[in-house]
């Protein structure tokens, strides 16, 4: 990433209290999914023969097996509830500003099936018991939605509505930069660009809590 300042795309000012109406229900849940490794190791030997070329020529020959194991890795989140990893939860008392800053966030666009990759800052407010989950589970979090057919709005909201619906927090942000090669290696062939996608939840619409938010996650940037 390139060192320019996030922006936040303009979002309510209200400021209304967190209702649970406020956590919409997970896209996705965790259905029990299964990767069938053999059905994908299949597609791309026929995507090889599609794109004109010798599936059984020797370099060629490991990499039906190889993109089906990747995909296996780059797909995990399909199998899982990533808010599950908020289950680790410590009630400290702690009420202020948690921010998470600079998560590298790998997905894979729905549309074209490439990457999408860049950062992702998460933050939230601990609701009254001062209930916190480790940090690392933030980026468990992130990590779990993004390993999927993703766009990144979506991405960016079932971050910000598992944080509302596990924590209980006063309010939660989430902020998405990505670039996505499809738009950099094909089609409108942009590279440098980058998107730009805000999740923002209870308090943190407050304007001055947004502000100390926004503050935090650009100090680093100057
Ligand atoms: N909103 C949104 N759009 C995305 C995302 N990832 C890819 N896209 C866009 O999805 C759109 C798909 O457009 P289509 O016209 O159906 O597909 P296409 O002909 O391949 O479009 P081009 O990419 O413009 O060549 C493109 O505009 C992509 O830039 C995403 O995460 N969010
Ligand atoms: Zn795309």
């Amino acid at each position: 990433m390139t060192g320019t300042s996030p922006r936040i795309p303009a979002s309510p000012e209200d400021a209304e209290p967190l209702a649970a109406s406020d956590a919409a229900p997970l896209a996705n849940p965790s259905e029990a999914r299964r990767f069938d490794l053999e059905a994908v190791r299949k597609a791309v030997r026929d995507l090889l023969i599609g794109i004109g070329e010798d599936p059984d020529r020797d370099g060629l020959l490991g990499t039906p097996d190889r993109v089906a194991r990747s995909y296996a890795e780059m797909f995990a989140g399909m199998t899982e509830d990533p808010a599950d990893h908020l289950d680790a939860v410590f009630d400290i008392g702690h009420e202020e500003m948690v921010l998470a800053r600079d998560i590298p966030l790998y997905s894979m666009c729905e549309h074209h099936l490439l990457p999408f990759h860049g950062v992702a800052h998460v933050g939230y407010i601990p609701g009254e018991s001062g209930r916190v989950t480790g940090l690392s589970k933030l980026a468990r979090l992130v990590e779990g939605f993004a390993r999927r057919p993703q766009i990144q709005e979506r991405l960016t909201s079932q971050i910000a509505d598992a944080l509302v619906a596990r924590l209980k927090p006063r309010g939660a942000i989430v902020i998405v930069e990505a670039e996505h090669l499809c738009m950099s290696m094909r089609g409108v062939r942009k590279p440098g660009s980058r998107t730009i996608t805000s999740g923002v939840r209870g308090s943190m619409r407050n304007a001055a809590t947004r502000a100390e938010a926004m503050s935090l996650l650009m100090s680093h940037h100057s």
